[in-house]
This record gives structure tokens, C-alpha cells and sequence, in this order.
């Protein structure tokens, strides 16, 4: 079974190329001013667009959006799915609304924390941002990826959360998960993505 990645945060033409030459499943463009790697509609735009019709799917990060901020972007942005950092209701609102598959963003501390039931078309489950962060995510924080192992998922999963080319493997294995998301672990510096670790990572992950 080969294991799906997404590789989120990207920002420049260097990163995307090095995802698509990796063969990643989905990039990520993060859409919330808090973080390192947030992109504007109009530095998105262009990356959004040369992706190939083959290449990987694109997905749009917001933080407790309004209807007006995801509209704004979708009016420059080809995106094909959006991820949420809301609550639950909240999202599927969203996948109404706009018609796109949404990845509701679930920050795990314990296994009561798995949802059993979700109205939104895949999960990415994460740690919980750590004290003092001020974004719920891309922290490079890891859970206890043994959480997940006895979990029946309504719905298709990316595990995600301090995940790097040397501990994605086990990181599978521990989890059971069949996709894995990564942001920090494949950059050489804070929003900087760096190719060669792209590379590693998926080929670890694949392994
Ligand atoms: O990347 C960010 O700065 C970010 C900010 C706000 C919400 C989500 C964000 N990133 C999400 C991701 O990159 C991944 O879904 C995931 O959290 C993995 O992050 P990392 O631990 O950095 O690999």
C-alpha cells in the first residue's frame, strides 16, 4: 500500500517543484498571517496554477475562517480542498458552502479526542498546538502516534505533527496511518522549504 503525503507550507516555486518531483499527493498553502509560511492569494495564485492536471491536489490551510476570507482566496486560488482549523460543526458548514472537500484539523491528546463520526471528507490528526504557540499548527510537535492504532476512522486520515524524514517510518508504523502531512520537518529554516529533505521524506514514508 503506497502512503499518501502532503507536504504543506509552500511558498516558492523551489518548494512546490521539489513536492511535485517527489511525487507528493497534495501541497499545502497556508492562508493564516500568524505563521511562517503564510501566502497571500496573489503569491498563491501562480504556484496554485502550474501545478500540473497530474501533479498534486492543492489545499487550502485556514484558522477559523469567515466565509469572506476563503471566498477571497478561492476568487484567485485554484484550490482543490480546503483544511480547517475550527470545530467540527464549522467545517461541514464550510464543505456546504463552498462545494470543496474539507479536511477537518483535530488536535489529539488522548484517544477520546478521535473522532468517531465526522460531516467532513478526511481528518488530519495532530498533537495539540504546545503552550505559548500562537498558531494551532506546524509546530513540529509530535503526539503519541499509538493513539491512533486501535482507531476505526469514519473517514480517510493524515497523520501530522512533528513528523521528519527520520521518524516518519516509525511514525506509520506506530499509528497505522496511510497518509502523513509535513511542514517543518522538511525545512531548513522556519517557512524555508528545503528540496532534499522533501525528497528524503517522501522516500522514507514510501519506504
Ligand atoms: O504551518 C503553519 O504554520 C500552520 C499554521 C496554522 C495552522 C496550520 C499550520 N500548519 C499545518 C501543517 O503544516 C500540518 O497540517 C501539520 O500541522 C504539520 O505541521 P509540522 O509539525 O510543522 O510538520
Amino acid at each position: 500500500m503506497t502512503v499518501r503525503v502532503k507536504i504543506c507550507g509552500i511558498r516558492d516555486q523551489m518548494g512546490l517543484d521539489a513536492a511535485c518531483a517527489a511525487g507528493a499527493d497534495w501541497v499545502g498553502f497556508v492562508f493564516f498571517s500568524r505563521s511562517p509560511r503564510c501566502v497571500t492569494a496573489q503569491v498563491a495564485a501562480p504556484l496554485a496554477r502550474a501545478i500540473a492536471n497530474d501533479g498534486p491536489g492543492r489545499i487550502g490551510l485556514f484558522v477559523r475562517p469567515t466565509d469572506d476570507e476563503i471566498r477571497a482566496v478561492l476568487d484567485h486560488v485554484p484550490l482543490d480542498g480546503l483544511q480547517i482549523y475550527d470545530d467540527a460543526s464549522r467545517a461541514a458548514a464550510i464543505r456546504d458552502r463552498f462545494a470543496l472537500p474539507v479536511w477537518l484539523a483535530a488536535g489529539i491528546g488522548s484517544t477520546v479526542d478521535l473522532p468517531a463520526f465526522c460531516a467532513v471528507d478526511g481528518l488530519v490528526i495532530e498533537s495539540r498546538a504546545p503552550k505559548g504557540s500562537d498558531r494551532p499548527g506546524g509546530n513540529a510537535h509530535a503526539f503519541d502516534w499509538t493513539l491512533t492504532a486501535g482507531w476505526t476512522a469514519p473517514v480517510p486520515w493524515l497523520l501530522a505533527g512533528g513528523l521528519r524524514p527520520d521518524n516518519v517510518r516509525r511514525a506509520i508504523e506506530c499509528s497505522g496511518a496511510r497518509g502523513v502531512d509535513v511542514s517543518s520537518g522538511v525545512e531548513s529554516a522556519p517557512g524555508v522549504k528545503s528540496p532534499e529533505l522533501i525528497r528524503q521524506f517522501v522516500q522514507a514514508a514510501r519506504a
